[in-house]
């Protein structure tokens, strides 16, 4: 069989250096850090490690081609854009190899992952042509009164390992539509395919300083961004514990924050669901790249006039899933991120049958070794244990019961996280009311896949403020100015 290295050797898109100022570079001291395959636990790569001096002058040189770029035309800008975005899609088997080698996921999903980062490339370079101001009808005979949209100026993005692809393309789309420059910060473990998406945006003609990635510690080039004068966005996606400190951190400067932070999905199955409908739909959600996303179903709810049949459904489609490497066709489930991803997902189901859960499927560590932890199903959940408060972030679906709608309402609700929410019924005034009374960003009616670049992304309480995607995903770049004219009439 090829290895992944070699089948990627000639695509020039295995890069391991820093790029800032429109060049590829080594940190400026020479540091390299690993990056690990999380489904052999071998090293693919050193990448470089940028200083501080390195992401200042990073930021520096992305202050200067902001000067430029912000006055590029928009159609110019959108062309410009639709080239990275075709590059991207041209590319999007390498760039899945890429990621799967470096994350873990299967390749198909990781393809469907490269394919929707590059829609909102696609979306972003039409909305750049539609960054329309307003005509404010006049208080005074004398006086015409606009509004302009502006681009912020510098931007700077910090990335996750779940989806090291699709959440630098949601964010640097509409940055660089909106004219601004931005700076991406992947996340340790995930940095090739950071390189890669810049190599294709160097290629597609992306001037240099406009898009640029610094690989390092998240607490370093962090505290960077957030102290930075001339960054005033930052968009971030990852932990809730991050996002506060990013925050607290913002406040000396002033920045206005994107913040797309943990979840706490419920995901709700009522008597009146069809219950094929509500188990594909819980397979979609829960075991979407192992269960790592922050809108995975984390508690499943489901009443108690057809919990038996459906967790019988459910249990038979989870022993269909296939665990093991990603590149393997037959794989449905790759390996956990990380030693302590497993740790967390091994600690909250001992924690769950320590306090009267039931293992119905999995329950432990795949035989494979490694990071790799076998699908689970577990009944008798209840609102004492950890899976309920916290975000598990792996392939464990407790499933809860309850006897009324009001209940299912309040224990959906019951979180200091507000990302997504599902719920599965075919009654239309149900559908209507709990649609309204879930305390989330974003809702799933009898299905669990809910993202797309044109709708809107973002969570309420405490898993964020702002929304990604759409044609709101770009405000965050964006200043409206008021124009007051008077005197020259
Ligand atoms: N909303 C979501 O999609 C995600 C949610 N999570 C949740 O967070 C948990 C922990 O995952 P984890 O990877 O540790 O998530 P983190 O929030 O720690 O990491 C996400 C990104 O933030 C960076 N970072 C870490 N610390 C700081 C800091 N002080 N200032 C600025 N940036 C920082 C990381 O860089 P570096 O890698 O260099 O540390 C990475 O690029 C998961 O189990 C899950 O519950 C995690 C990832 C995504
Ligand atoms: O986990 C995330 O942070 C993003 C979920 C991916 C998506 O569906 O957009």
């Amino acid at each position: 069989m090829v290895s992944t290295r070699e089948a990627l050797a000639d695509s020039g898109l295995l890069r391991t250096e820093l790029f800032y100022g429109g060049q590829w570079r080594e940190g400026s001291t020479g540091e390299r850090s690993a990056v690990i395959d999380p489904a052999t636990g071998e090293e693919i790569a050193q990448v470089a490690v940028a200083t501080a001096e390195d992401v200042e002058a990073a930021i520096d040189a992305a202050g200067e081609a902001f000067t430029t770029w912000s006055k590029v035309p928009a159609p110019e800008r959108s062309r410009i854009l639709r080239r990275w975005y075709e590059l991207v899609v041209a590319h999007a088997d390498e760039l899945a190899e890429i990621l799967t080698w470096e994350q873990g996921k299967p390749l198909a999903e990781a393809r469907g992952e490269v394919l929707y980062g590059a829609g909102f490339i696609e979306w972003f370079a039409e909305e750049a042509k539609r960054l329309y101001g307003e005509v404010i009808p006049t208080n005074n005979p004398n006086r015409r009164m606009m509004t302009t949209r502006s681009a912020v100026g510098v931007t700077a993005a910090i990335t996750p390992w779940n989806f090291p692809s699709a959440m630098i393309l949601r964010k640097a789309s509409p940055a660089l539509a909106a004219g601004c420059t931005m700076i991406i910060k992947p996340a340790s473990e995930t940095p090739l395919s950071a390189f890669a998406l810049v190599a294709l945006a160097e290629q597609a003609g992306i001037p240099a300083g406009v898009l640029s990635v610094v690989n390092g510690k998240g607490s370093v080039i962090g505290g960077i961004f957030t102290s930075h004068d001339l960054i005033r966005t930052i968009s971030f996606t990852g932990s809730t514990e991050v996002g506060r400190t990013l925050m607290e951190q913002s406040a000396g400067t002033i920045k206005r924050l994107a913040l797309e932070l943990g979840g706490n999905a419920p995901l709700i199955v009522f008597d009146d669901a069809d219950i094929e409908t509500a188990v594909k739909g819980t397979m979609d959600s829960k075991f979407r790249n192992a269960g790592q996303t922050c809108v995975c179903a984390n508690r499943i709810f489901v009443q108690a006039g057809i919990h038996d049949a459906f967790v019988a459904a459910l249990a038979r489609e989870v022993a269909k899933l296939r665990v093991g490497d990603g590149r393997d066709p037959e794989t449905t489930q790759g390996p956990l991120i990380s030693q302590s991803a497993l740790e967390k997902v091994e600690s909250h189901v001992a924690d769950a049958t320590a306090k009267g859960g039931t293992i119905v499927n999995g329950g432990a560590r795949s035989d494979l070794g490694g990071t790799f932890y076998s699908p689970t199903v577990i009944v008798g959940a209840t609102p004492e244990m950890r899976v309920a408060s916290e975000e598990t972030f792996g392939p464990i679906a407790p499933v809860f019961k309850f006897t009324t709608e009001e209940e299912a309402i309040e224990l959906a609700n019951d979180t200091e996280f507000g990302l997504a929410g599902y719920f599965f019924s075919r009654d239309i005034g149900r559908v209507t009311r709990v649609a309204e009374a879930l305390e989330v960003g974003v809702v799933g009616v009898n299905t669990g896949l809910i993202s797309y670049e044109g709708a809107p992304f973002g969570g309420v309480k405490q898993s964020g403020i702002g929304r990604e995607g759409s044609m709101h995903g770009i405000e965050e770049y964006t200043e409206l100015k008021y124009i007051c004219i008077e005197g020259v009439l």
